[in-house]
């Protein structure tokens, strides 16, 4: 240890969004630091932040994030506070955080990664292809709008906002008959059962970084950083510079219809993107194969072919 660690009289402050899915990654991050250096739960604050996200999605409950922010929506205040020391840690869904942070901070401590798969959630129908004719899906993600229209061209997409007993609700008054969420979420919230599928990443290839958290601090903050390290899982380390690396260089955010995904076979990376128009009518896909430690490499490789492949005017749907 590079510091003195935290005690009841000094807590590490775990800054964190309120929802229950943010609350449970807190807790679970401050668990594995108990565990890991032998400290009571009395040593660590929980600090809830609200965000401009949390604040303009209960506004406008039913409008498309697209539309009322852009990259950093859930994340921007919390930085602030980690930045002006009002909090020790931030502990974030990394499918949510832009490719850069902001001067000062450092994300480099993630822990072990959870289910990576989308869940699809229907009370009619068991998976995807049974869904009926023209059936309506809600979803407001554009990544998984555009592959569902890509697969099923029949179906109805309209928005579909608010946490899972929102969602479920919509389900149960027939305004869809299908939703996703990703399976991450549902388990850390003891929610799997809600699950009428895993769906596999060659149906339906998730989000960049889906299921992974993240832990962010200063950089100046040694001590810290000291006793991060202790908790960080390197496998999941190495399939995000993968993942994170062709989000970069493609412009990306958790709010573009780009797909990535890598995962270790033996000592080996396997990384599968792909970037898709919005309404499904076009998707590029592509691989690479690599030694783990060259994930960054390979994603920006992977993204410059893709770049390469697609018509000049794939990318209009960018701001
Ligand atoms: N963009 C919202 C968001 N950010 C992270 C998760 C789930 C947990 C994860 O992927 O780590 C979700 C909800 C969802 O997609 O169902």
């Amino acid at each position: 240890m590079t510091g003195p660690l935290p005690t009841p009289d000094r807590p590490l402050r775990i800054g964190t969004r309120g929802s229950p899915l943010a609350l449970a990654q807190a807790h679970e991050a401050r668990d594995r630091l108990m565990a890991a250096h032998d400290l009571p739960e009395a040593a660590f604050e929980v600090v809830v932040i609200h965000t401009t996200g949390d604040n303009r999605a209960m506004i406008a409950a039913d409008r498309a994030l697209k539309e009322i922010g852009n990259k950093g929506l859930f994340t921007k205040e919390i930085e602030e506070a980690l930045g002006a020391g009002r909090i020790d840690i931030a502990v974030h869904s990394m499918k949510d955080m832009p490719t850069e942070q902001p001067a000062g901070l450092v994300l480099d401590c993630y822990l072990p990664r959870e289910d990576d798969r989308d869940a699809f959630v229907s009370p009619v129908a068991a998976r995807i292809a049974d869904l009926p004719q023209g059936a309506v899906v809600g979803s407001s993600s554009l990544r998984r709008r555009a592959q569902l229209a890509a697969r099923r061209p029949d179906l109805r997409l309209v928005e579909f906002r608010g946490n899972v007993q929102t969602r479920m609700r919509k389900l149960e008054d027939g305004v869809a008959a299908a939703t996703f969420l990703a399976m991450a979420g549902l388990n850390r919230l003891g929610l799997a059962h809600i699950a009428r599928a895993a769906i596999g990443p060659e149906e339906m290839l998730p989000a960049v970084a889906q299921g992974a958290i993240g832990i962010e601090r200063r950089a100046t903050d040694a001590a810290t950083g000291a006793l991060l390290a202790a908790i960080h899982d390197a496998p999941t380390g190495q399939r995000l510079a993968a993942e994170r690396a062709f989000l970069a260089a493609l412009d990306g955010s958790c709010e573009t219809p780009i797909a990535g995904l890598a995962v270790l076979e033996g000592g080996d990376l396997w990384l599968r993107g792909e970037i898709l128009r919005p309404d499904g009518s076009q998707v590029l896909a592509g691989e690479r194969r690599g030694l783990a430690g060259d994930g960054a490499a390979l994603g920006a490789d992977l993204a410059r072919e893709l770049r390469a492949r697609a018509p000049a005017d794939f990318f209009d749907w960018r701001s």
